[in-house]
């Protein structure tokens, strides 16, 4: 398990990452989300050495990491980091390499990763030559083609369609699988919500929320969905509810104190009901919460 344990930062008077801990569980795709300057790259690179944190520590397998630690982990940055001009075969048996393997084993690991990403008949073509989707693509094989123990990805989605997203994950899931913690940072909380098994939402350089999806949800306001057969404005004088908003014949409510029975009560007496339904909330709605 990779343990982050506040964490600091500061650049001149601003604390850009503020104590921040969480864990990254062994086997775990852990999404790391927040806004624009949240502290999530900040975060990332400090777990990755590559900037010096200013408090608190990294942890792997219960003791503080170290730099052979480190060359076991791999990273996929931000500003990633590859060649354009360079063929993506060549960049990948140079980075095996730099993991101290031969050049023959370089070159197979090399040659075998393209493969299953598909892009073996692409060996030779250089990097800025594939679409956004390939590079991508060919960022993560560079992240593991050292056989990693941990996977630190900045943004590995951003700009993928949903087909390269899709494959993107089961490329990950066969790293999860053999116990590898993943932590990777988006902003695409669909995503997050449906890819990871625990979450982090950083706010302004501080963690506001962390769990499962799942657990996170039930910390939610739960709400109701009625419509009805005409116009649904009179919820706006039902006792014991919150209205948070009202579309013609569909409205959402929050039960404060008046039960569904009731409420489905008075909707029959004043005309027909189409639905009536729990609606839990979603990652979305709890991100906007804590971050607000
Ligand atoms: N090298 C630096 N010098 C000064 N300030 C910095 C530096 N790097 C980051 N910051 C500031 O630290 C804060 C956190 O930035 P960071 O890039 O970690 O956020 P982020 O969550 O990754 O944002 P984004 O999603 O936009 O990439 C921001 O206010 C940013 O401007």
């Amino acid at each position: 398990m990779l343990e982050i344990d506040q964490l600091t930062r500061r650049f001149g008077d601003k604390v850009a990452v503020d104590a921040v801990s969480f864990d990254v569980p062994d086997g775990q795709l852990t999404g790391f989300v927040g806004g624009n300057g949240a502290g999530k790259t900040t975060t990332m690179r400090m777990i990755m050495g590559v900037l010096a944190a200013h408090g608190g520590e990294v942890r792997w397998q219960g003791d503080p990491v170290t730099a052979a630690d480190r060359r076991g982990f791999g990273y996929m940055p931000e500003e990633r980091g590859l060649y354009p001009k360079q063929p993506i075969h060549d960049q990948l048996v140079y980075l095996a390499r730099l993991q101290g393997r031969s050049a023959s084993d370089a070159s197979a690991a090399a040659t075998a990763l393209l493969d299953r990403f598909d892009l073996g008949e692409r060996r030779t073509d250089k990097l800025e030559s594939l679409s956004l989707g390939n590079q991508q693509r060919v960022q993560i094989a560079a992240a593991v083609i050292g056989e990693p123990d941990v996977l630190i990805l900045d943004e590995p989605f951003s700009g993928l369609d949903p087909a390269a997203v899709d494959s993107m994950v089961e490329v990950l899931r066969e790293y999860t699988v053999r116990g590898v913690p993943v932590l990777f940072s988006s902003h695409q909380l669909d995503l997050v919500e449906r890819l990871c098994d625990g979450l982090v939402v950083l706010s302004r350089g501080r963690v506001v929320a962390q769990g499962t999806s799942e657990g996170l949800r039930r910390t939610g306001t739960t709400r109701h969905r009625l419509v009805v057969s005409g116009d649904a404005g009179w919820v706006r004088g039902l006792s014991g509810v919150t209205v948070v908003d009202v579309d013609g014949p569909s409205a959402l409510l929050e039960l404060t104190s008046a039960t569904t029975d009731e409420v489905l009560a008075e909707a029959l007496r004043r005309g027909g009901v189409r639905e009536l339904v729990e609606v839990t909330p979603s990652i979305a709605d709890i991100y906007r919460k804590v971050t607000a």
